[in-house]
């Protein structure tokens, strides 16, 4: 087992590789990205592309862009992306840092005034970045701007050191025992540290050379774009880490046998049985949408671009809502996803030789990670209730709520359900999600409207709204699972599994949020019990073709890392290869059998530890 500091170590050296062949080969952008991917080792590379190079794009002005992205692509510097403080991390208006503006020298003095005021999470930060894009309060002529965004050098180019004025430091081991820790998240505190003042990203404000502060005429909004994109790959990510958890699963559930022999027959593959469908099977289905949801995601960045280039920013508002529920939802539920898969894998699932245990630890804090996942559904339920109270008022909701604009019949007919074949209906199942959603948001609305304000009401509603938040987003997924195949998909026979399983993961969705859509009165308890039924029959569909279904996915076995998920179902034999690699089994006896357990077994223990 590496300590962290061989693991630290280990990964600075892929990271370098990675780099030299990306040089060597001419990668694209987006090759090095899937290259990085696949060293599957989270590193500060990673922070330094997927946040310290758009935080540039986004917020720097050209001049800015032309002087720091020559840089940042060489890696001449490494960045990352300080924002959280030990005091503050949602509420980013309340962070404490400072960036004082002094006329004398041209330039800004950075402070961390207390010690909530720390930089504390960045990623890369701890023992690589040499600068980082640092959040602080913006202070000029004895007033107080706000949250700005500054670039400050906080390592020598030369030997590396902390500047003068800067304590850097690693916060630490995290979850796991590999996992994230292959990433230096750091520490960082400022003492009256000097940068000049163009080190102020000013694409969207600046301050003059007398310290006055003035807005730029470039929308604000433009600074979106570049979240939308971050928020794409995590989608992106969720189906790719879901998928890796679910191909073991299922890999290994037609491998395990238990129970069901008759007349000396072997026992049952644990995959028949419909406890482990049930369980397995929307899992499956749930990888494949987000990866559908992920190919929309990376259009509907590409159309909320093309509009911000035409000034057209009417759109803003509803994006940045959807993609901040979608991450949300995603990441959680395949954080979840991921744990029930190392269940449904029995004990061995707990093995790391299973691949799970670490799958888990390294993907769980995405949960936390650009934005708390209930934090983003709070923004969508303002989003929502902000629609709702203006309908009629000329300003109709468009995109993913556009749906909003029929909540009086979405909340006046009930689903007309009658037989279990019903349920396969595209158009029936996206009416059932619109209903639910339209229903669960107008009753938020309703009991916030009642409330004494707006702000009261939306706080007592506070849990309901979540409910109303996931019930959009889920309604996205779905939509957007069907609208991919709607398309030519090639292949004999793939449209129609892929169809059987948007079924599965739209009707599984009705079985395990039935409360929802009997609370609001959509469906009766006879249609859920068809909904079930029909899901049954679904699962015996999709069974045979299941393993087939996670091998498109087309993961290595090196790739998977895992005993359990191995192509050649050859697991036993795996298990039992990889136990006695255990460095625990260098020697027959253990080490401190001399010590600790002779003494006991010789009844010696008193003379002996009195000796140690
Ligand atoms: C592995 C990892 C990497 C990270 N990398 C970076 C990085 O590179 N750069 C960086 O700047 N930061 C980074 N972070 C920090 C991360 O962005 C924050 O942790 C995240 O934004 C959540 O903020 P918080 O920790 O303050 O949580 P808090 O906001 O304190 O949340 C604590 C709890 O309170 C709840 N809560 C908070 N506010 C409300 C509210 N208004 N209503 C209801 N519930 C509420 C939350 O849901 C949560 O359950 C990283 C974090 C992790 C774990």
């Amino acid at each position: 087992m590496q300590t962290r500091s061989e693991l630290l170590k280990d990964t600075f050296r892929k990271a370098a590789h990675a780099w030299e062949l990306i040089n060597k080969l001419h990668f694209t952008e987006e090759e090095a990205r899937c290259l990085r991917k696949h060293i599957d080792q989270p590193s500060y590379a990673d922070l330094h592309w997927g946040v310290f190079i758009p935080a540039i794009k986004g917020q720097a002005t050209d001049a800015q862009q032309k002087k720091w992205l020559p840089l940042a692509y060489s890696q001449a510097i490494i960045g990352c992306y300080a924002q959280t403080e030990l005091g503050h991390g949602s509420n980013v208006q309340r962070l404490e840092t400072t960036a004082t503006f002094e006329p004398s020298t041209d330039g800004f003095i950075v402070n961390t005034p207390t010690i909530a005021a720390t930089k504390w999470w960045p990623g890369g930060l701890g023992k690589v970045s040499t600068h980082a894009i640092v959040h602080a309060r913006l202070l000029t002529n004895g007033k107080d701007y706000g949250i700005h965004a500054f670039i400050v050098q906080i390592r020598s180019l030369e030997d590396h050191q902390p500047l003068p004025g800067i304590t850097v430091a690693d916060i630490g081991t995290k979850f796991g025992s590999r996992a994230y820790n292959s990433v230096d998240n750091g520490l960082l505190r400022f003492n009256n540290v000097h940068i000049p003042r163009e080190n102020m990203l000013m694409r969207l404000a600046t301050v003059t050379k007398e310290g006055k502060y003035v807005h730029s005429n470039v929308p604000t909004q433009l600074a979106y774009g570049a979240m939308v994109n971050v928020r794409k790959s995590i989608v992106m990510d969720a189906s790719y880490s879901l998928a890796r958890a679910v191909t073991i699963a299922v890999r290994y559930s037609a491998v395990r046998r238990q129970f069901g022999v008759q007349d000396g027959q072997p026992e049952m593959q644990v995959l028949d049985y419909m406890t482990q469908q049930s369980r397995l099977f929307p899992l499956l289905a749930t990888a494949y949408a987000y990866r559908f949801l992920g190919q929309w995601m990376s259009s509907l960045y590409s159309d909320t671009m093309a509009c911000f280039e035409n000034n057209d920013f009417s759109t803003l508002p509803e994006v940045h809502a959807c993609t901040a529920g979608l991450k949300s939802i995603a990441t959680s539920t395949t954080a979840d996803g991921i744990e029930e898969c190392r269940k449904l894998c029995g004990g061995h699932g707990y093995l790391t030789s299973s691949g799970l245990p670490d799958l888990f630890a390294v993907y769980v804090p995405s949960c936390t990670y650009e934005g708390d996942n209930v934090i983003l559904l709070l923004q969508v339920a303002r989003y929502l209730m902000k629609t709702l109270k203006f309908l009629g008022s000329g300003k109709e909701p468009s995109g993913t709520a556009a749906y909003l604009s029929n909540v009086t019949e979405l909340v006046s007919k009930n689903c007309e359900v009658a037989k279990e074949s019903d349920w396969i209906s595209p158009k029936t199942l996206r009416y059932a999600f619109e209903a639910r959603s339209a229903r669960l948001a107008l009753k938020c609305a309703t009991q916030i409207a009642a409330a004494s304000t707006q702000d009261e009401g939306f706080s007592e509603a506070s849990c309901e709204l979540l409910g109303a938040s996931r019930a959009h987003c889920e309604l996205i997924i779905v939509t957007r699972f069907m609208g991919a195949l709607e398309r030519e998909i090639p292949g004999r026979g793939v449209k129609n599994q892929l169809q059987i399983l948007c079924n599965i993961y739209a009707l599984s969705l009705v079985t395990t949020r039935a409360g929802d859509f009997l609370m609001t009165g959509y469906l009766s308890p006879e249609q859920v019990e068809l909904a079930k039924s029909q899901l049954r029959d679904l699962f015996k569909k999709v069974r045979h073709n299941a393993v087939s279904l996670v091998d498109a996915f087309d993961y290595t076995d090196f790739y998977l890392g895992s005993s359990l998920g191995r192509y050649d179902g050859n697991v036993y034999e795996s298990l039992y290869n990889e136990a006695l690699k255990d460095p625990t089994n260098a020697s027959a006896v253990t080490e401190g059998y001399t010590e600790f357990i002779r003494p006991i077994l010789k009844q010696q223990l008193g003379t002996s530890m009195s000796r140690l």
